[in-house]
């Protein structure tokens, strides 16, 4: 099994090539989402510019004072994936079958980061709470921007995933997203003693895997994010950052619509990688900012065997799925009580 995480330049995708390049390239995405689940990719679209305003925005609603972050609160009683969540609130999480006390023994180590999440306005199941605009003027305008940017070059994962699957509709899958469900996090993991992880007092982000389709996750310079190894459970590798690449994972409905073909695999945040983003005697590490994008099937979508993914030798192993009855059970635990 694969113990590196391949790199894929998506330009041959993207832009206006032979439709036998198209397809070696979304051959070699499925492979690598077949083999580890987690794929960097390369000239996906989203520019460099934008990324860094994403960021310095990120950094600007992070830098805030809690009152004003306190404005846009995740709301209270609240399941949904929206609005700023302070160190501990949220606990990233394995339970699959919503045990309230499976979930509360793991927050004794809880997940120091901060994140603040938003969807689209139009999604009236999950409800965005928005900073006002005098507290933080352009941010929500930028936001709103960058989250269709974002769904740009997720259509074409999503297409490209179709066609490296062998479908003869490029749009099998799209046609299940219309990009209303999807979800952004801007994420904020504060500087920590290196002996405050090692020593588990508390984790950064616990290992989990992604409800949904796919993610598209930007990162800084920093590093941290740690995939498992296919097959070998508990070995992490280090996801180390490679500048405006993005890094891709399949998540859990996309692994069994697929039939347990593309695989959604367990990551964690963890220490940097590099010494040098070490200090001190305490080893205290650097901030580090991350924006994972989360791109999820319509409410109403039942996930069902796609075409390809079955035949007479390996027949569809699991029932039909409601995407809305999964997302509740996966976000339930996320929160503390
Ligand atoms: O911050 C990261 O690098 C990973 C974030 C992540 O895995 C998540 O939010 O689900
Ligand atoms: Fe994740």
């Amino acid at each position: 099994m694969a113990e590196s995480i391949p790199v894929i330049d998506f330009t041959p995708w993207v832009t206006d090539s032979t439709p036998e390049s198209r397809r070696v390239t979304a051959k070699e995405l499925v492979k690598a989402c077949h083999e580890t689940g987690f794929v960097y990719i390369t000239n996906h679209g989203v520019s460099s510019e934008v990324l860094d305003q994403a960021f310095a925005w990120t950094k600007k609603f992070m830098d805030m004072p809690l009152d004003s972050k306190m404005e846009a609160k995740h709301p209270e009683g609240s399941i949904a994936f929206r609005g700023y969540s302070w160190p501990g609130l949220q606990k990233a999480n394995q339970v699959l079958d919503g045990n309230e006390n499976a979930v509360t023994a793991l927050r004794v180590t809880p997940d120091f980061n901060e994140n603040y999440n938003y969807g689209s306005d139009e999604n009236k199941n999950e409800l965005n709470t928005w900073p006002s605009d005098t507290t933080i003027p352009g941010f929500k305008e930028f936001c709103d921007k960058f989250y269709w940017d974002c769904w740009k070059t997720a259509q074409q994962i999503l297409r490209a995933l179709a066609v490296g699957l062998g479908m003869d509709d490029e749009d099998y899958l799209l046609k299940f997203h219309d990009g209303h469900s999807n979800q952004i996090s801007l994420r904020h993991y504060m500087p920590i003693a290196a002996a405050e992880i090692e020593t588990k007092q508390k984790e950064r982000l616990a290992a989990h895997t992604d409800f949904g389709s796919v993610t598209m996750l930007f990162q800084d310079d920093c590093g941290g994010l740690e995939v498992e190894c296919p097959g070998q459970p508990g070995k992490f590798i280090p996801a180390t950052p490679i500048e405006n690449a993005l890094v891709m994972n399949i998540g859990d409905v996309l692994m069994r619509w697929s039939n347990d073909y593309l695989i959604s695999t367990m990551h964690r945040v963890r220490l940097p990688p590099l010494e040098d983003r070490f200090t001190g005697e305490a080893r205290m590490t650097r901030e580090r900012y991350s924006i994972p994008y989360f791109v999820s099937p319509n409410r109403d979508t039942i996930v069902e065997c796609l075409p390809k993914c079955f035949d007479e030798n390996n027949p569809p192993k699991y029932a039909p799925l409601s995407w809305a009855e999964w997302l509740t059970m996966r976000s339930s635990t996320a929160w503390a009580k």
